[in-house]
C-alpha cells in the first residue's frame, strides 16, 4: 500500500482525493494547506499529489526533490516559468502534471489533436469552458491543455495562435487562431468544448464532468502509475495507455 501525502488537503480537491485514496486501498499520509511545510509530508509519503496552487509549486517541488519522491501536480493557472521548474524536477524526479486527470478529458485530448490535424484553418477552433463560481483561474488548465492538443494537431505553437477572451471593437476573426472563452457560475465541476466552425457546417467536441470524482479517481491512479517510475516527466495518456 502506497503512502500518499496530499497538498491542497482541505480543498475541494483535496478532500475529494483524501477519498479516493481509501477507496483505492492505499494509505492516506496526510496533507498540507497554505501554512504547511511540504518538506515533512514529503519525507513520510511515498508520493505526493498537489492540487493546491501554482504559488506553492516551486516549494513543493523542491520537497519532492530533496525527499527523493514522485509528484502529481494537478494545480492549474500555470504559467511559462511554472513549467520549467516541472522540467527541471523531472532530471531528478518522476513527474506527472495535467490539467486535467480524468479519462474522459484526457481521451477528448486525443480526438481534438486528431481532428485538427485533419481540418484545414478554414476550420476556425474555439475551446469554451463553464466552472463552478469559485473558480480563480482562466481559461481553464483544461482548456489550456485541450488548445495544446489542437495547436499539435495543426503543427503550430499555442503560444503564437491563442486568443484569450475578446472584448470591444476586436476586428474580424484572425485565420488559424484557437480563441478561448471562459464562464464562471454556480457549482459546475468542469465543462469543456472545443468548437470546430467551417463554412455552413459545425462539430462540437464535449466533456462534462458531474462530480470531482472523476479528476480524484484519476489523480490517485496516476500516482499509482507513477511510483517506482524512473526520474522524468509523465502524461496521463501514458496512465491510461492512450
Ligand atoms: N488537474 C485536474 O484534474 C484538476 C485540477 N484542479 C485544480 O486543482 C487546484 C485546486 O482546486 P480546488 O481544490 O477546487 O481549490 P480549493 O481552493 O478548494 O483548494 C485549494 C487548496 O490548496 C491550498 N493551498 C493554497 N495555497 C497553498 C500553498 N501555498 N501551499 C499548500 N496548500 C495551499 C488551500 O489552502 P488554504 O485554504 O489554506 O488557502 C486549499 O486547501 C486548482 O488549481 C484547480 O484548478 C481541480 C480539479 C481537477
Ligand atoms: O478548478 C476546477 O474545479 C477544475 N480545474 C481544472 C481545470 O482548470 O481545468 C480541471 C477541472 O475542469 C476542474
Amino acid at each position: 500500500m502506497a503512502r500518499i501525502g496530499i497538498i491542497g488537503s482541505e480543498g475541494r480537491m483535496g478532500r475529494a482525493i483524501a477519498e479516493a485514496i481509501v477507496a483505492a486501498g492505499e494509505t492516506p499520509a496526510g496533507g498540507i494547506d497554505r501554512d504547511g511545510d511540504a518538506t515533512p509530508l514529503a519525507e513520510a509519503a511515498d508520493i505526493l499529489i498537489d492540487f493546491s496552487s501554482p504559488g506553492a509549486l516551486e516549494a513543493n517541488l523542491d520537497a519532492a526533490i530533496a525527499a527523493g519522491k514522485p509528484i502529481v501536480v494537478g494545480t492549474t493557472g500555470l504559467e511559462e516559468r511554472h513549467h520549467w521548474l516541472i522540467d527541471s524536477a523531472a532530471e531528478r524526479i518522476p513527474v506527472l502534471q495535467t490539467g486535467n486527470t480524468s479519462l474522459g478529458v484526457t481521451l477528448l485530448a486525443h480526438l481534438v489533436r486528431e481532428a485538427a490535424s485533419r481540418l484545414g484553418d478554414d476550420w476556425d477552433i474555439e475551446i469554451v469552458e463553464t466552472h463552478h463560481r469559485m473558480k480563480v483561474d482562466a481559461p481553464s488548465g483544461t482548456a489550456l491543455l485541450l488548445g495544446e492538443a489542437a495547436a499539435s494537431g495543426r503543427q503550430v505553437r499555442l503560444a503564437d495562435s491563442a486568443v484569450r477572451g475578446r472584448d470591444g471593437i476586436t476586428g474580424a476573426r484572425e485565420a488559424g487562431t484557437i480563441g478561448f472563452a471562459s464562464l464562471r457560475g454556480g457549482s459546475v465541476a468542469g465543462d469543456h468544448s472545443v468548437l470546430f466552425l467551417a463554412d455552413n457546417e459545425r462539430i462540437s467536441l464535449s466533456h462534462l464532468a458531474e462530480n470531482r470524482g472523476i479528476f480524484s479517481r484519476g489523480a490517485v491512479k496516476a500516482a499509482q502509475w507513477l511510483l517506482g517510475k524512473e526520474p522524468g516527466r509523465y502524461t496521463m495518456p501514458e496512465v491510461l495507455g492512450l
